[in-house]
């Protein structure tokens, strides 16, 4: 059995159409059900055993090897630093990092940030030689800038329409963010038939998409 850790919500939806071009066996009843765990059998291989999780909590069943290979956004594994074998860049789930704000305060001196992403937002304002407060926040960052709790955003932009709405504006672009197929160390070596192949189709599939 091969367990894949993915990451609910926007990364699993936006990675399904590639999994299964890839000929890769998928889950099948996702929508209609609250399950957590499915049990897919794949013709020449062992099952796969696909765990829904959190973004945020993928990282750590792989890195505790409860998954061998998991899909997550590269924004949560540089916020994380765990360790595990990135193995390949699934260009789906598209997005930048940045910092934004309101337009009046891009001049200013940056006093307070609000962020999902604390490690990062700090390393970034440090390497600018610039010390501020890091506000933690889980989500709708942006509310934090509109009502003045922060003075700095440090979020994901993908078509800047949530940034539009809310009348601020990206200052700096720091990561381009996608899903990337991570695996356990020890999972690569004892379950690496199933991974390789699981690497060289989606390779093949991404291939076929971009040239389409
Ligand atoms: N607007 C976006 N466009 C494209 N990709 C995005 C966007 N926002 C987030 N992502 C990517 O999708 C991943 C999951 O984002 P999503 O918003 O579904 O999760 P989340 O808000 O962290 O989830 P939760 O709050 O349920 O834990 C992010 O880690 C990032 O890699
Ligand atoms: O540039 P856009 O296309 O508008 O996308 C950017 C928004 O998407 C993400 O939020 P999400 O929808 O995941 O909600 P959250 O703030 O609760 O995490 C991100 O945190 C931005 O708020």
């Amino acid at each position: 059995m091969l367990t894949v850790a993915l990451a609910k919500g926007r990364t699993v939806d936006d990675l399904l159409p590639l999994w299964g071009s890839a000929g890769l066996p998928l889950p099948s009843d996702l929508d209609d059900t609250r399950a957590l765990v499915f049990e897919v059998p794949w013709s020449g291989f062992s099952p796969i055993r696909y765990l829904l999780a959190k973004p945020a909590d993928v990282p750590t069943y792989v890195s505790f090897g409860v998954a061998d290979i998991g899909v997550v956004g590269k924004d949560v594994l540089l916020e994380q630093q765990k360790e595990m074998y990135e193995l390949l860049d699934l260009d789906v789930s598209k997005c930048r990092l940045c910092v934004a704000g309101l337009p009046q305060d891009y001049d200013r001196r940056p006093e307070r940030v609000a962020t999902k992403y604390p490690k990062l937002a700090d390393a970034y304002f440090r390497s600018q030689g610039q010390s501020v407060e890091i506000v933690p926040l889980s989500g709708s960052i942006e509310l934090a800038s509109v009502i003045g709790l922060t003075d700095r955003i440090f979020d994901l932009v993908q078509t800047g329409s949530t940034l539009v709405a809310n009348g601020l504006t990206v200052f700096d672009t720091v990561y381009d963010i996608s899903a990337r197929l991570v695996a356990n160390r020890s999972s690569y070596r004892m379950k690496n038939r199933e991974i390789s192949e699981i690497v060289r189709r989606l390779n093949q599939a991404k291939a076929v998409r971009g040239d389409s």
